[in-house]
């Protein structure tokens, strides 16, 4: 299976053939997002991404990556402490990124766990993931001078240039059980999604019925949702597709690890 190999953009958590992982947050919470939504899991963040988007809420994973190396099995120590959790949600920044996702996961699933893998569907790695939770970043994600948290737009191009990997999308959709989940910031964002979906069943090998294309509002704050989630959800029973809510959001605000 190919695997995408420019894992560029971590900046100063390049992992390299380093053993472990740079990890920016670990901790126990319910699943916020998705078909697992309220499902108690323990969420393992890594650090360092290949886009940039503006939205981002997990800003110490991207715009400036921070975190600590952890082996693998410091992680899986750390993970095993959370007795009632059976979920693990490797998420970050851009997890898959990491050539050493590969084996962390394999060592969760030697332990039993179910894994969720959040990522942003650029990169195809052959690994123990039990749902690709993917969310293709749209044009609305793209880091303009306008909208750019750190710069002048010094991201725009490579962020346009890698949002979306066909092929990559493809081989997740085709090799995991899967949801695709973007973020919407209005009704100009569903034709986009809908010629990605149209393209995407085009190439794949597998069912992608409409109930596993998620919407989610945009918003890394309540007061923001609050603004955008039920013209979402409108748009979600408009097109038949599904809506999640941003259930972490919804109880914990901004909250660091939650
Ligand atoms: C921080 S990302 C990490 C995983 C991966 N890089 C990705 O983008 O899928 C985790 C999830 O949060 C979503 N997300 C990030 N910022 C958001 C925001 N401001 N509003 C809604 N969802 C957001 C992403 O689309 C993704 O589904
Ligand atoms: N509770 C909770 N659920 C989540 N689902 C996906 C998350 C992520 O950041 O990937 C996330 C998160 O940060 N918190
Ligand atoms: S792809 Fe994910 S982690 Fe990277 S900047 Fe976008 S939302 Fe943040
Ligand atoms: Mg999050």
């Amino acid at each position: 299976m190919p695997v995408a190999s420019d894992v560029s953009g971590l900046g100063s958590n390049d992992d390299g053939d380093g053993d472990g992982l740079p990890i920016n947050e670990l901790f126990y919470s319910l699943q916020g997002e998705g078909k697992l939504s309220g499902v108690p899991s323990v969420f393992v963040r890594t650090s360092g991404c290949n886009l940039r988007c503006w939205f981002c809420d997990s800003y110490h994973t991207s715009w400036e990556p921070t975190g600590a190396r952890l082996s693998i099995e410091d992680i899986v120590d750390e993970v095993r402490e959370y007795e009632h959790a059976g979920h693990v949600v490797l998420t970050g920044g851009e997890p898959m990124i990491h050539e050493q996702a590969v084996p962390l996961l394999d060592e969760l699933a030697a332990y039993g766990y179910h894994t969720t893998v959040e990522t942003n569907g650029t990169i195809y790695r052959d690994a123990a993931i039990d749902l690709a939770s993917i969310s293709p970043k749209l044009s609305n994600s793209t880091p303009t001078p306008d909208r750019d948290p750190k710069g002048d737009g010094e991201w725009e191009r490579r962020h346009e240039d890698q949002r979306i990997d066909l092929e990559a999308l493809t081989n997740l959709v085709d090799e995991y059980e899967s949801q695709l989940k973007f973020v919407v910031t209005g009704a100009d964002d569903l034709s986009e999604i809908d010629t990605l979906v149209d393209m995407l069943r085009e190439q794949v090998a597998v069912t992608v019925p409409d109930g596993d294309v998620l919407l989610m509002p945009e918003g890394m704050t309540r007061a923001t949702l609050d603004k955008n989630r039920n013209h979402v959800a409108e748009l979600a029973m408009e097109r038949g597709y599904r809506y999640t809510p941003r259930l972490h959001v919804d109880l914990w605000n901004d909250e660091p690890g939650t």
